[in-house]
């Protein structure tokens, strides 16, 4: 009779909230990391969503998933990341009326270094890290230089929403159809400052230069409402990306466990190894395939002058950000 396969644990953070409760009946059901592979899930809050994240798992219960094992709640990020294979850290600090940019920057700063010394602790030694909660790619920084014996790669942020986005945005204006869309790239940071770039894509029997070639549209219009999305959705929704964000969010790890399709790539904030002139160390976006359970950043791609100012631009605020991390201790 064949084995049936290990378990996989799965930690969601901010389990309580608007994504956690979009991303883990998806989990459950398998979407993540596939129809074979049984779920036990770790959900983490704080004391006081401990109660609605109790109410989740027991509708989680309800759903009777068979994939499901079992379930538990935390509190203590050395309990919810005990044994963890795949963590999903969406639970952040919002910012609130009045909080300057430092203040969120600091309040963040302390979540993501507990958790990541709770991480390097407790977690499977092969645990893969997906950040969500923002700022994404500087929690993902902290979180890594406070776990020293997880390789750094296995840190990442998530920007395959802006990726989704972006393709979205390229089948609207072209009329091609999403599925014959491929390798658009998000470079940068998870921010309105992150560079959506479609001269490497496919769209259909064209290439994405050709409509990157309309300068009024790609900058007037493509960059800007990829980059701003976020913020049109708070305005429409009154509440931010939740259902498209966890879609997002089981894409990358979808992608990072099963691998991407030959024919094209995704986007994903990682340590940079030094890639296209970003610094080493910054967690910053980059077209990136999955090959064997690992990103690997796409290299070769000719980046012209209008796409390097935009890079830099990006990466520049994430080195701002790193450098206020640093100056509080964080990392
Ligand atoms: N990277 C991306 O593409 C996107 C990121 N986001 C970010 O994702 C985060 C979550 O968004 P929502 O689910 O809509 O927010 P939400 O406010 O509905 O839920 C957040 C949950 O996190 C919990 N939480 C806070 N601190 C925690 C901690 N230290 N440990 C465990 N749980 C903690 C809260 O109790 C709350 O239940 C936000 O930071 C948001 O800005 C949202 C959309 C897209
Ligand atoms: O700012 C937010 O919370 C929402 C966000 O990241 C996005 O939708 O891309």
């Amino acid at each position: 009779m064949a084995q049936s396969p290990t378990p996989a644990v799965v930690t969601v953070t901010g389990a309580a909230g608007s994504i956690g409760y979009a991303a883990l009946f998806r989990i459950a059901a398998g979407e993540m990391l596939g129809p074979d592979i049984p779920i036990r899930l770790r959900l983490l809050e704080i004391p006081s969503a401990v109660s609605a994240a109790e109410g989740t798992a027991m509708e989680l219960d309800d759903s009777a998933f068979p994939l499901l094992r079992d379930i538990e709640v935390h509190d203590d990020p050395k309990r919810g990341f005990d044994g963890t294979d795949v963590a999903l850290l969406i639970g952040s600090r919002p910012r609130s009326k009045g909080m300057e940019r430092g203040d969120l920057l600091a309040a963040n700063g302390q979540i993501f270094t507990v958790q990541g010394r709770a991480l390097n602790q407790v977690a499977a030694d092969g645990v893969r890290v997906l950040v969500v909660g923002n700022p994404a790619n500087t929690n993902a920084l902290v979180a890594a230089n406070n776990a020293p014996d997880i390789p750094a790669e296995r840190f990442t942020a998530l920007t395959r929403l802006d990726h989704n986005r972006a393709i979205a945005q390229l089948a609207r204006h072209s009329g091609a159809a999403v599925k014959d869309i491929s390798r658009v790239a998000i470079w940068g940071n998870h921010s309105s400052t992150q560079y959506p770039d479609i001269f490497h894509a496919r769209v259909g029997e064209r290439s994405g230069a050709e409509f990157a070639a309309d300068r009024e549209w790609l900058t007037r219009d493509f960059i800007p409402t990829v980059a701003n999305r976020g913020s049109a959705i708070i305005e429409a929704r009154g509440a931010s990306s939740a259902a498209s964000a966890a879609n997002a969010a089981i894409d990358h790890v979808h992608d990072w466990v099963l691998g991407t399709p030959d024919h094209d790539w995704t986007s994903v904030a990682l340590p940079s190894t030094g890639a296209y002139g970003v610094p080493e160390g910054l967690v910053s976006s980059f077209p990136v395939r999955s090959v064997d359970g690992s990103w690997q950043i796409v290299d070769g791609l000719q980046i012209d002058d209008f796409s390097r100012k935009r890079i830099d631009a990006s990466v520049a605020e994430l080195e701002s950000e790193r450098d206020a991390v640093r100056g509080m201790g964080f990392i």
